[in-house]
């Protein structure tokens, strides 16, 4: 099977963590995810989320030295390897530009949201120490 190997940035801001949904016509289409992607050859998984961060929200972001969380999960298409990682904003304010909303959630909301399956690991962790 496919391995993918892909990071999601915890951006957190006031207490609050940025949820990002899905587009439409993704894979995964309208699930709610951390803002990421695939890791590209060479990159360090916080390069990678750097950059990702960049292309889709257009900010620049502080990455975490320790992941927060690793998990994989199988999906149809593949087996995602998702590690996330907290980050902090430096420069900038997200905007829309792949999503199609995004929320701020306090981490008690955040099982509010229908999260992509290789997520909902991270999120019962933020929801149980945040
Ligand atoms: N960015 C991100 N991707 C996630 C999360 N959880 C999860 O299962 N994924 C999956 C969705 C995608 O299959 C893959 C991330 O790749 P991507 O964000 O570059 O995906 P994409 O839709 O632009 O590309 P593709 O899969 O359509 O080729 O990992 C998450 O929290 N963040």
């Amino acid at each position: 099977m496919k391995e993918i190997n892909v990071v999601g940035a915890i951006v957190i801001e006031n207490n609050r963590i940025l949820c990002a949904q899905r587009g439409e016509t993704k894979t995964l289409a309208k699930l709610w995810e951390f803002p990421g992607g695939k890791i590209e050859l060479g990159e360090t998984p916080q390069e990678a989320l750097g950059r990702e961060l960049k292309e889709e929200l257009m900010i620049e972001v502080e990455v975490a030295s320790e992941k927060f969380e690793e998990t994989s999960y199988s999906y149809d298409f593949g087996l995602v390897n998702l590690t996330t990682f907290i980050c902090l904003i430096k420069k900038g304010s997200p905007q829309l530009t792949e999503h199609t909303k995004m929320k701020w959630l306090k981490s008690s909301e955040l099982d509010s949201l229908e999260w992509a399956p290789a997520d909902i690991p991270a999120v019962k962790k933020l929801m149980k120490e945040m």
